[in-house]
């Protein structure tokens, strides 16, 4: 048996909180514009929820940083992509190895599945679902990530069984035109866009501004980053001006936070796009950049992520006390490792992470890729519509799903 070690596929980033977090080199090791907005170049508690806009950060970055931290975006989205499932006895090798201790950390949310609706039956699930890497899968083109008429399919399913949330780092209105379905709810910007019910609990005033959605439903629109949008249309501007001569650089306005996108930027030259973005932050101090996917992003410095929309969402629909609820969270990228802690805090919370290679996360479970993702809800729609017995064959392992 040897043990090779081809070029490691485990991501160097720690799961820390990215909300609010400059782009230090900690950070880096530990890790309505639809339509056009792509130019080219704790616990559940009933206290109202505190925005607090966050310390001014200096954005500057030492050159030598960078390297780092284009490391750790290689090792973040690898091209070589290693099958745990399938047999090749003479394939091991160093990175079978840390995979598979991985996924002893993270187990597969599908073969785990008993555990998730273990204590199901009596309480109600909450789903969040991040849409790229999640939804759909990660493509060279930002405004091609178009999610599959089987994967919509099944999201429908899914919110007539329960209530849904897709929560993405992208602008709202872009997420629903991917997404398509009225029947769930919405937080884009990174949550710093929601759009949930108006559902109030005891003693959780429900903030925003209430609304009818298209089906008539009362809700509310939260936006706790709104005095922010003058500051980030000039950024968005200031950053297409000073990458527009990097082939292949692109910049998303995703309305109260902008990417710049470097997948499609030969490597070569990504570090003088990183310095050209850094460069730019320099004269908003308000703002923080973070990094994800072969993106970074630039956001305000308000304490706001996806695990404060999350809580924010449980409470509009009503649940102030965790043990009623299981809220289940799946996503990809290190924005949702803040909502994966959130769902951790819950008595029953349930927090999956999609990625093909290992890397530090605080999800409990795992799954590979959106393929994986769409069998296990299609399991959680039908685990739903059967009848106890059913539910009990599932608990004791007897009923094989396929
Ligand atoms: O929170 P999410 O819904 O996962 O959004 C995070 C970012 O996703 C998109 O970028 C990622 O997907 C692209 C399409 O597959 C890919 O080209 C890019 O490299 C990925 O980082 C989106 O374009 C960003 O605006 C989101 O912030």
């Amino acid at each position: 048996m040897t043990l090779r070690s081809k070029r490691s596929a485990v991501c160097a980033e720690s799961p820390t909180s990215s909300c609010g977090s400059t782009l230090s080199l900690s950070s880096i090791l530990s890790t309505s514009p639809a339509k056009a907005s792509v130019v080219s170049a704790s616990s559940v508690s009933s206290k109202p929820i505190p925005i607090v806009a966050q310390k001014k950060h200096s954005t500057y970055v030492e050159k030598g940083q960078f390297h780092t931290w284009i490391g750790a975006m290689r090792a973040q989205s690898p091209p070589h992509i290693l099958s745990l499932h399938s047999d090749t006895p003479d394939a091991f090798d160093l990175e079978t190895a840390v995979h598979k201790s991985w996924l002893e950390r993270h187990p597969s949310a599908l073969s785990s599945f008993h555990k998730v609706i273990k204590n199901a039956h009596k309480k109600q699930i909450v789903v969040f679902l991040d849409y790229d890497g999640t939804l759909s899968p990660i493509v060279e083109d930002p405004e091609r990530a178009f999610m599959s008429t089987e994967m919509r399919a099944t999201v429908k399913d899914l919110a007539s069984c329960f209530p849904t949330a897709v929560i993405s780092g992208r602008s709202r209105s872009k997420v629903f035109d991917f997404v398509q379905l009225t029947e769930l709810y919405y937080a884009g910007s990174h949550g710093m866009d929601i759009m949930g019910p108006a559902k109030s609990s005891d003693g959780f005033r429900v903030k925003g501004t209430k609304s009818r959605d298209k089906r008539g439903n009362d809700v509310v629109k939260f936006q706790p980053a709104s005095e922010y949008l003058p500051v980030i249309n000039k950024v968005c501007n200031a950053l297409i001006e000073s990458t527009k001569s990097i082939k292949g650089a692109s910049v998303e306005h995703n309305k109260f936070c902008v990417t710049v996108h470097f997948r499609r930027v030969n490597e070569e030259y990504w570090e003088v796009l990183a310095e050209r973005v850094q460069n730019v932050l320099k004269d908003y101090p308000t703002l923080t950049l973070t990094h994800g996917r072969k993106v970074l992003e630039v956001r305000p410095c308000i304490s706001w992520d996806k695990g404060k929309a999350v809580e924010f969402l449980l409470k509009s629909l009503g649940y102030k006390d965790t043990g009623d609820v299981i809220p289940l969270y799946i996503g990809d990228d290190k924005t949702d490792e803040d909502a994966f802690k959130m769902v951790n805090r819950a008595k029953h919370g349930c927090s999956i992470l999609v990625s093909s290679v290992p890397k530090p996360s605080d999800a409990k479970l795992s799954l590979q890729d959106p393929s994986e993702v769409m069998e296990f809800l299609r399991r959680l729609v039908r685990w739903k519509k059967w009848g106890l017995e059913s539910r009990n064959s599932i608990q004791m392992g007897v009923y094989d799903f396929k």
